[in-house]
């Protein structure tokens, strides 16, 4: 279970309890998907490999630290983690973005691809998949073995809010991947939503349905 990385954050607690709630409308639900995100991007890069540098500060010569390698590369599935993504190029502003949309079948809910973007040199960074729900964990699977398909070898998977069954589903598929959720509910119901959950987290976002 050691990539399996539940937040215990009081603030990352307290905020998702807000999401949660059925009355919080879409601006302050936009602006806490965003906080939450910054909250677990910092988490999540904990372990990122650092290198040294040498630079010159107005005082002395010395050695700093750098992020080693290309740095990072983030992959909201859309439309829900498009809510995490400005927050998380906030901290890391030379992140390059690429996009995977999926949605879920209502009736089989398994997941269906309609667009794909990445970076060229995916394959040559970290990759950081943002999805606010990890429910049946059919979506965040099928975006990571996207991902390793085109060569992407260290991936993590952000996810707000997750069910025992999306959890075991990824971790059985891609045992490799490091996986940060914000909470871990209980279960999913019949029609394949968190319980207790938040609802359907890109209707909320953007205020359909
Ligand atoms: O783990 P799963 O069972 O695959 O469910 C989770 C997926 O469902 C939601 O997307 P949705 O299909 O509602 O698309 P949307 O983001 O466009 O609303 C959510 O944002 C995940 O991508
Ligand atoms: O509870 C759920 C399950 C899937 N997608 C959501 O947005 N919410
Ligand atoms: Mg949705």
């Amino acid at each position: 279970m050691s990539n399996i990385h539940v937040m215990d954050h009081p603030l990352i607690q307290h905020k998702i309890g807000v999401l949660r709630k059925v009355e919080t409308g879409s601006k302050e639900f936009r602006e806490l998907v965003s906080e939450i995100g910054m909250l677990m991007c910092y988490e999540a890069t904990r372990n990122l490999p650092l290198e040294d540098v040498e630079i010159e500060t107005p005082v002395a010569k010395t050695t700093a630290k750098q992020i080693a390698g290309k740095t990072l590369g983030i992959v909201p599935i859309l439309r829900a983690g498009l809510g995490m993504v400005d927050a998380m190029l906030q901290l890391v502003p030379t992140a390059k973005v690429g996009h995977i949309g999926l949605y879920r079948d209502p009736d089989t809910l398994n997941p269906v691809e309609y667009y794909c973007k990445l970076p060229y040199d995916v394959s040559e960074r970290d990759i950081f998949v943002l999805d606010p729900m990890l429910a049946t964990g059919g979506s965040a699977s099928e975006a990571i073995q996207f991902l390793k398909d085109k060569g992407v070898t260290r991936i993590h998977f952000l996810c707000l809010i997750a069910a025992p069954e999306g959890v075991e589903r990824v971790r059985k598929d891609h045992p490799d991947v490091e996986m940060y959720i914000g909470a871990l509910d209980e279960k999913l119901n019949d029609h394949g939503y968190i319980v207790p959950g938040l609802g359907d987290a890109g209707d909320r976002l953007f205020g359909t349905k």
